[in-house]
């Protein structure tokens, strides 16, 4: 411990703007850097916001585990405060009474262990059908980023809505739209005399319209649904389906039921409904984007590793034999697959610096002077790859796992890609069941070459900036269908 009693270490800014023009279009790396030169707390002055930059596994597990409460507020952020209906959703929203009761709702009934279990059979629709949309475009090479994002946003909006959404439809494009918009930077949250900024570059209008998208298809999904459950319940269909009456059925609750339910049920989810329509916002937005980054990642690293990539296969095709599709029971088996996913989750996490926090009281940490208002950021990304915790941190290599705990569900603050705490990701068991299906399937049913005229472009792994770090350029591949029986179709 340190500096007691000071403000932890700053670099020199600029008057007003501060150390805003220090951050790249990839802030992760930015801070990196800076946490080599003035240590793994450091103090940044973003314009008018004073915000600490945390980069090691003991401060985060301080932040995230003994000061937990202190720093378990999000920061006003204006953009998200428009999109997600004031931030009355989860993510977003400051630490309070109504944001506890919407986070344990989606807990205990929108992301249990036993509702995830209940989409089992959407996932493994939906990898079929990704499969056979591979196969028959076989042998032309297929735009794996596009095949992708469409699993995710599908699943995702079938689990939370009962139905998805054609590509080019509205509703898909305002989905990409608000992730690009969740990722940029509000100026008037930073020098709020700036605000017109965001006037005179378009951002508010973006943001409005976008809103105005999202809110009028929720809307109508709810309409809809309120209004058939209505008649249901004139025709006594679903109390008799449910026993008690406003129990779903679960094979074929949706987020939205399981709330329509309990609203009935007068266990309402915070204190309107309409806050837990801001949750299934929430979490719609939060789930696709980054299950599909990770499993992009994880493709593009298996490219780069063919006898890696050959290895994983071996182990699903030994183990699984002759199937059509692989199921939940099979992944279990399948080791090298789940530690290849955590090491994607170590080198590339989806979110870099997580979602900010502020300090509602103040405090110390380090030894340093916490003032309450400080913005609190946890760049994860450098934490997992600190050679004090990590053997050839650079390297992808998923066998560092194999004799290890390491796990990445809060526990071990050296990998902390769905954060810790009471801001803990709620969609862990969501996305991983999600991600180890598509992963397997993907590895089982086709042999992978990489187009030899776009080789260089294909196997460049620059990132993207935004709020998930994506890889630039799409994944496009050549699949080989494979047959158990056969071995490789050629
Ligand atoms: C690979 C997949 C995912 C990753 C890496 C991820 C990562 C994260 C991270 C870093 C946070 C912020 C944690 C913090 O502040 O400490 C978060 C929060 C959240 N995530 Fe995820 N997430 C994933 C999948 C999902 C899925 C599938 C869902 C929903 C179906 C989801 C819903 C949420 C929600 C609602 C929050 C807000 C929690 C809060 O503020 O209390 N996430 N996630």
């Amino acid at each position: 411990r340190s500096g007691a009693g000071q403000l932890p270490p700053s670099p020199p800014g600029l008057p007003l703007l501060g150390n805003l023009l220090q951050l790249s279009s990839l802030p992760h790396r930015s801070l990196h850097s800076l946490s080599k030169r003035y240590g793994p707390i450091f103090l940044l002055h973003l314009g008018a916001a004073p915000t600490a930059v945390l980069s090691s596994a003991e401060l985060a597990e301080q932040v995230m585990k003994t000061l937990d409460p202190d720093f378990a507020s999000r920061p006003p952020l204006s953009i998200a405060d428009r999109l997600l209906y004031n931030s009355s959703g989860i993510a977003f929203s400051a630490y309070s009474e109504p944001w506890r009761q919407r986070k344990k709702t989606c807990v205990l009934h929108l992301l249990s262990s036993k509702r995830v279990q209940s989409f089992r059979w959407l996932r493994e629709e939906e990898v079929k059908h990704l499969i056979s949309e591979i196969r028959s475009s076989s042998p032309a090479p297929v735009n794996l980023s596009e095949k992708i994002v469409c699993l995710t946003s599908d699943v995702i909006c079938r689990a939370a809505m009962g139905r998805k959404f054609d590509e080019e439809s509205m509703f898909r494009k305002t989905m990409k739209e608000v992730m690009t918009l969740l990722g940029m930077f509000s100026v008037a949250d930073f020098v709020p005399w700036l605000w017109w900024v965001d006037k005179l570059s378009g951002l508010d209008g973006r943001v409005r319209r976008a809103a105005e998208v999202l809110d009028e298809e929720l809307s109508r999904v709810l309409q809809e649904r309120m209004g058939r459950r209505r008649s249901e319940e004139r025709m006594g269909r679903r109390r008799s389906e449910g026993g008690r009456r406003g129990e779903e059925n679960e094979e074929s609750a949706d987020f939205i039921d399981v709330l329509l339910s309990l609203k009935e049920r007068e266990e309402d989810v915070g204190s309107s409904f309409t806050l837990g329509m801001g949750s299934v916002k929430d979490i719609f937005l939060g789930g696709a984007d980054t299950s599909f980054t990770v499993l992009i990642w994880a493709m593009a690293e298996l490219i780069w590793h063919p006898s890696l990539m050959k290895d994983v296969q071996d182990e699903i095709r030994s183990i699984v034999g002759s199937k059509e599709i692989i199921t939940e029971e099979d992944i279990n088996k399948l080791t090298l697959l789940k530690v290849v996913i955590k090491e994607t989750l170590r080198l590339h996490i989806p979110g870099p610096l997580l979602v900010p926090r502020v300090a509602s009281q103040s405090t110390q940490i380090h030894g340093y002077n916490i003032p309450k208002g400080t913005r609190v950021i946890i760049n994860a990304w450098a934490i997992a790859k600190d050679p004090k915790h990590w053997d050839r941190p650079e390297e992808f290599w998923p066998q560092r796992f194999t004799n290890s705990n390491i796990d990445f569900r809060g526990q071990s603050f050296e990998l902390i890609p769905f954060g810790a705490g009471r801001r803990l990701c709620p969609g862990i068991s969501f996305g991983v069941a999600l991600m180890e299906c598509a992963l397997a399937n993907l590895l089982y049913h086709f042999n992978w070459e990489v187009p030899e005229e776009m080789r260089e472009e294909i196997l460049d792994m620059t990132e993207s900036p935004g709020i998930t770090v994506q890889k630039k350029s799409p994944l496009i591949l050549i699949a080989k269908p494979y047959d158990s029986s056969l071995g490789p179709i050629i």
